[in-house]
């Protein structure tokens, strides 16, 4: 089993990541950690913060010479930030006097609508909205992409599989790819500005989150996370927890902002005719058993069947529009326009990296579930061995 945590504030010090139970062996740097960062700053559209903010990577713990070794995997993702923040987000009490007439420290009393502002002072018990959206923030999803990079060099040197996403719509404008970017296309896709397997679609794309940024509008969209070369069998359909799908959908759906989550087709499906809502299987001596199809998105009773994992995940627009929604003061109840200072227009891009992350640690949870071993070698050697002594292939 596979265990994650992270923990950090987006205006504290740093973000800290941790990843248990990790074969040895697997090949992972700073450097390799840092790309996969980079990757989350990308895409048309993101706010003044990821201009002037760099991740500081640290890695503390369970890498040695490039190498993990079996023990827990700790990053460190140090906020450049933090100066501005030192007396707002302090661990220990700060003289009251040095933080009186401290703009950054001013109550966050006009909760943003679809934030987690107002919730989160209602339940934690708190007049200010500052320690509420600091942890909510997406600053944290670098944590979980770190932690994805090294659960990502895991899948691929120990079963050969490669992870990728693409934005398939923003706005509404959809990218008019038709067909499935390969496993080597990821690079290509990172080089779109708004991450479209099909960079015929990004100008319609770009220049509507140029009219919402105009209107002081903001904007959500669906991203596609595709995973290539798993071998059929990870997940059961044995017990609802145990479900790859549904643990997809969940660590999804813990992304900030994601609102839906689609298995293959998903919703399209429920809308087709049996007839035309399944995969149906074939044999061939060159490809052995395969799919026609492939509706079901590579996961069919909760385990993938051997063809592409296709998860898609919905996002929902930024909840800082500029153009300010209705909100109260919680200080006197009364009729206030939401707080915003700067945000990003879309993240659709961004998300789609985070998505990753996230397909590959269920993945390499699962992985591990089902082949054991604790080294990348003895893990490969297992899958080795199920592969050539399957019955059906
Ligand atoms: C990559 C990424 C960047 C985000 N950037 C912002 C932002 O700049 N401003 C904002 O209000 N929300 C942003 N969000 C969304 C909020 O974090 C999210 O809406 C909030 O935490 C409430 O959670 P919920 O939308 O899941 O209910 C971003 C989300 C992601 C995944
Ligand atoms: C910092 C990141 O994303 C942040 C996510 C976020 C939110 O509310 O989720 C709000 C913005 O932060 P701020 O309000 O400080 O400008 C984004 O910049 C990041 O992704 O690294």
């Amino acid at each position: 089993m596979l265990r994650w945590l992270t923990a950090g504030e987006s205006h504290g010090p740093e973000l800290v990541a941790i990843l248990e139970g990790l074969p040895a062996g697997v090949e992972v740097t700073t450097a390799a950690i840092d790309e996969a960062l980079r990757r989350r700053r990308l895409g048309y559209g993101r706010g003044a913060r990821m201009k002037f903010e760099q991740d500081e990577v640290t890695i503390v713990g369970g890498v040695r010479h490039g190498r993990t070794i079996g023990s827990p995997v700790a990053v460190r993702i140090g906020n450049t930030e933090w100066p501005k923040w030192e007396k707002v987000m302090a661990a220990d009490p700060v003289d009251p006097a040095e933080l009186e007439g401290l703009a950054r420290n001013a109550p966050r009393s006009r909760p943003r609508p679809g934030h987690a502002d107002l919730a989160g002072m209602q339940k934690y018990g708190f007049d200010d909205a500052r320690p509420v959206l600091d942890r909510a923030s997406a600053r944290e999803t670098a944590a979980r992409v770190a932690l994805g990079e090294v659960a990502r060099r895991f899948l691929k040197q120990a079963l050969g599989v490669d992870i990728l996403s693409h934005v398939t719509s923003i706005g509404g404008v959809e990218s008019p790819a038709q067909t499935l970017p390969g496993p080597g296309e990821l690079a290509r896709i990172d080089a779109d500005p708004v991450r479209c397997a099909d960079p015929e679609g990004s100008a319609a794309i770009v220049e509507r989150i140029d009219r919402a940024h105009k209107e002081g509008d903001t904007l959500g969209g669906v991203v596609e996370v595709l995973a290539y070369h798993l071998p059929p069998g990870l997940g059961s359909y044995t017990h609802w927890d145990r479900r790859l799908d549904s643990r997809l959908a969940a660590a999804l759906m813990g992304i900030q902002a994601i609102k839906g989550v689609a298995v293959g087709d998903g919703f399209e499906t429920a809308r087709r005719p049996g007839s035309q809502a399944h995969d149906e299987i074939a044999y061939t001596a060159e490809d052995g058993v395969r799919r026609l199809t492939n509706r079901a998105g590579g996961v069919e009773g909760g385990m993938t069947n051997g063809e592409i994992l296709r998860v898609s995940a919905a996002m929902k627009p930024i909840s800082t529009v500029p153009r300010a929604l209705a909100t109260i003061d919680v200080k006197t109840g009364e009729e206030a326009k939401a707080h915003h200072e700067r945000s990003d227009v879309c993240a659709v891009p961004a998300a789609g990296v985070v998505a990753e992350a996230m397909v590959a640690l269920v993945l390499a949870d699962a992985a591990v579930e089902k082949f054991g071993g604790d080294s990348v070698e003895e893990v490969a050697r297992n899958l080795s061995g199920y592969l050539s002594s399957m019955v059906i292939k």
